[in-house]
């Protein structure tokens, strides 16, 4: 009998836990994109490169913003045999270097006109720092799309309508915005230990989701809009970087029997690019294909426009 009971409750967990964690909506919008233009950051492997693939097929044209060039040319011409469109390129960038992100931006405008869509997917879960001395976590999620869309969003006013969509994650709900850290980086993402890297991911994330906040009251009359995301529990390279064993069997479990695959994690992404009728809500998080309220910290006036004030300082920009 308790055998029985154990077993019929280990299956409502599991339905429930898999209720929250995996995504069902598919962005069925059929806009194409002919002559729009769009960057999608880190779009050589997991969700980035399934976003990119479905607005190729939309007829977009796509440009690959990676680290790697070899990996992001393999990945454009996987892209263009599989979507059918030539239109999609490489362009080399380095999140982690403020160097290469200003280079990215110049190289872009001053060889590509239009602007209609920016894609911050790139992200990552790893210890060290950038080459600008800021913790990796926190510069490669934050700073560096925060500093890339900045130099952008004259061009994206240009062509507006236009969006920016920034992929968070619903860690950001576990995420603390802690000034002392972000400006001294002693203890955000430098730590060896999984834990360090948790907290540092759940930070920067909550980060996205600020920085989005803000971004869209600074974009107010101007025709671009800015959302912020949740893709859903994607099986991807995301977790290359967790060591500890505990954290690796939670992470297997998580992506056997919890995750989907990056063609669905894209679906929440598409939603936010191309979806009709919600330059309204320019500004707020998504989740599963629709509006999710966040937390009061995340959608805490004072603590964005700080955090814009902060971001600007380590960019160099103020
Ligand atoms: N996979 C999930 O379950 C999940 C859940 C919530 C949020 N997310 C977010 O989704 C986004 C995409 O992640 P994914 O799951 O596809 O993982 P992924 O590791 O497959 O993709 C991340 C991409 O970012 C790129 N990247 C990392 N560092 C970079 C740098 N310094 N410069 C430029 N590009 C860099 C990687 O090369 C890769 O292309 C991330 O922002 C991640 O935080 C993922």
């Amino acid at each position: 009998m308790i055998f029985f009971i154990v077993i019929v409750a280990l299956f409502v967990a599991y339905f429930i836990v898999h209720r929250i964690f995996v995504h069902r909506k598919t962005f069925t919008g059929t806009a194409k994109l002919y002559g729009k233009t769009v960057i999608v950051t880190g779009g050589n492997t997991g969700i980035g490169k399934a976003t990119a693939t479905a607005l190729a097929v939309r007829g977009a044209r796509v440009i690959l913003a990676c680290r790697s060039k070899q990996k992001g040319e393999e990945a454009a011409k996987e892209i263009r045999t599989e979507s059918g469109n030539d239109d999609v390129i490489f362009m080399q960038l380095d999140l982690a270097s403020q160097k290469s992100i200003r280079s990215f931006a110049e190289t872009f405008l001053k060889t590509e006109p239009r602007l209609d869509l920016l894609i911050n997917n790139a992200g990552l879960a790893a210890a060290g720092r950038t080459e600008d001395g800021i913790g990796m976590i926190l510069g490669v999620n934050h700073i560096g799309p925060f500093l890339l869309t900045n130099l952008l969003l004259e061009r994206l006013k240009e062509c507006a309508p236009s969006r920016v969509v920034n992929v968070s994650s619903c860690g950001h709900d576990l995420g603390t915005i802690d000034f002392d850290c972000i400006n001294t980086h002693k203890k955000l993402g430098l730590g060896s230990s999984d834990g360090d890297l948790f907290r540092a991911y759940t930070h920067s994330k909550l980060c996205n989701v600020l920085f989005t906040h803000e971004l869209a009251k600074r974009l107010e009359g101007t025709n671009v809009t800015c959302y912020s995301l949740h893709p859903g529990s994607v099986r991807s390279e995301l977790g290359r970087d967790i060591t500890e064993w505990h954290a690796r069997v939670l992470l297997t479990v998580v992506s056997k029997f919890f995750a989907t695959d990056p063609v669905s994690g894209a679906q929440t992404t598409l939603y936010c690019s191309l979806q009709d009728g919600i330059e309204h809500l320019s500004g707020r998080y998504f989740s599963d294909c629709q509006l999710v309220q966040v937390k009061a910290e995340a959608r805490d006036d004072g603590v964005a426009k700080k955090l814009w004030e902060v971001s600007e300082k380590l960019c160099g920009m103020a």
